[in-house]
């Protein structure tokens, strides 16, 4: 550690001290620093004894990673108005925290990490234990590499009778142990897997294209849970080192709560907002990649031109547009869909630009989009009623937002598909696929198994 930051930090502290004993109440103190670099995922396996769990962020373009240790503090929520009892709970430990940060650079000081489940009305089962309806934490411990630069933010919890020695000593500690260079675990293997009611579920497939045709639903997004089960106890470190190598233009996401891990790498941004710029993603139809050029540019212009899938992403376009045109001005959105490329399968994309009106936060957005006919369907109401009612899946935090805001208003969230539950020994994976009047069952069905691949392949589940 520079000597300098040491001594502000001891500075800050003091100051963080005498603030809670004026106060009678605990102070968060938050202090950002430059550090030298280390590679995040050896920053993440190096949290692995740190109470209250870790986190981890890659963003589709590269330019942003976060991985945090420990827990500082935590934002819980439920219900229909979640998003707002975040909102406030942020706002008022924003407005009482002591912030050093002379970076301000976006994803530095105290940031808010964390996700949401699909669907707060719908009965949980004992798959999802460890996760509440909404969680947002603030780390104890926070690497951010941004642009190739790398900051170290501390978020400490400062209480009355809390002696500035002791905390210093405290953090000097475990900040150069979170610092230190490190040789990841092995990875999981995958020694069997079994999925769950595959015939159920294509009949619900057909039921839904069913009760689409009767009318007053035009789209119905229905997924599906793969169990695997490891050789030994999952180590999450490499299999976030697998992904961020193998998954391009896509969002590495973990949130470790309890015992089990929340993970994936997911193509679909929900919505991104810097300096009161903002970006979402319309992100539906999807095809498998060929194995030639040829054969993967013949894919794809199929793709491009094949009724059912532009009829699926379009609702998507359309919802997005109108519910970003609400609250934003200087919208804009292409008139046709392009490829977006993975690994293993690609998708219609279409971007929506804009800029944010005052007054609207990244919550607010969230809150607007979710969930969007890709996860949902069309109309919202209805399709998630079905989805509520007849799909088997308890779906937990799966295709819901998960991503991150700091303090300065900036801020983006995902869509949590291509994600696994990882529960020591075991997992569970999910997919799911948009289902439209003219879906065949089979099809959506290899759909899903697409969807599975690239979380399967960074489990040990094949090559
Ligand atoms: C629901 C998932 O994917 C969504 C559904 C898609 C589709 O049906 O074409 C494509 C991308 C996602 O918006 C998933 O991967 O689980
Ligand atoms: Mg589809």
């Amino acid at each position: 550690m520079i000597q300098t930051e040491l001594k502000e930090l001891g500075l800050a502290v003091e100051e963080a001290v005498t603030a809670a004993r004026s106060k009678q109440d605990s102070q968060l103190l938050s202090f950002t620093e430059p550090v030298p670099a280390i590679d995040p995922i050896s920053f993440f396996a190096n949290g692995f004894s740190f109470d209250g769990g870790r986190i981890f962020w890659g963003n589709a373009a590269g330019s942003l990673m976060l991985a945090g240790a420990g827990e500082a503090c935590a934002l819980t929520a439920s219900g229909n108005n979640r998003f707002e009892q975040m909102e406030s709970k942020w706002k008022k430990i924003i407005q009482e925290a002591i912030i050093h940060n002379p970076q301000r650079k976006p994803g530095t000081g105290p940031i808010a990490f964390g996700g949401f489940s699909f669907d707060p009305a719908k009965p949980v089962t004992s798959l999802w234990k460890s996760f509440p309806d909404s969680k947002l934490r603030i780390p104890a411990y926070l690497l951010t590499v941004v642009n190739g630069k790398h900051y170290l933010t501390s978020n400490i919890v400062v209480n009355q009778d809390d002696r500035s020695a002791d905390i210093e000593q405290r953090l000097e500690k475990e900040r150069r142990l979170l610092l230190s260079a490190t040789t990841l675990p092995d990875g999981p293997f995958v020694s069997s897997k079994s999925e769950v009611e595959p015939l159920a579920w294509k009949q619900l497939v057909r039921q839904a294209t069913e009760t689409i045709k009767q009318g007053g639903t035009e789209k119905i997004v229905l997924a599906r849970e793969l169990r695997v089960q490891f050789s030994d106890k999952a180590n999450v470190a490499p299999v976030l080192n697998a992904l961020t190598d193998s998954q391009t233009n896509s969002y590495i996401f973990a949130f470790e709560n309890g015992d089990d891990c929340f993970l994936g790498a997911t193509p679909e941004r929900l919505v991104k907002i810097e300096d009161k710029k903002l970006l979402s993603t319309c992100l539906a139809g999807t095809a498998p990649r060929g194995i030639t050029e040829a054969e993967d540019n013949r894919i794809g212009q199929q793709l491009l031109t094949d009724k059912k899938n532009r009829s699926e992403h379009q609702f998507v376009v359309e919802m997005i547009k109108k519910a970003v045109s609400a609250c934003c001005e200087q919208v804009r959105v292409p008139d046709e869909p392009v490829l977006y490329p993975l690994k293993n399968l690609q998708h219609l994309y279409t971007p929506v630009e804009a800029v944010l009106h005052d007054g609207y936060t990244i919550l607010d957005i969230v809150k607007q989009l979710h969930p969007t006919p890709a996860l949902g369907g069309l109309p919202s109401e209805e399709s998630v009623a079905f989805i509520r009612e007849h799909e088997h899946l308890d779906r937990g935090w799966y295709g819901a937002p998960i991503g991150w805001l700091d303090a300065f208003q900036n801020g983006e969230f995902a869509v949590a598909i291509r994600s696994a539950l990882i529960q020591g020994d075991h997992a569970s994976l999910f997919a799911g696929c948009g289902v439209v009047k003219d879906s065949n069952p089979e099809e959506e069905y290899q759909e899903t198994n697409i969807k599975f691949t690239p979380i399967l392949s960074v489990l040990g589940g094949q090559s």
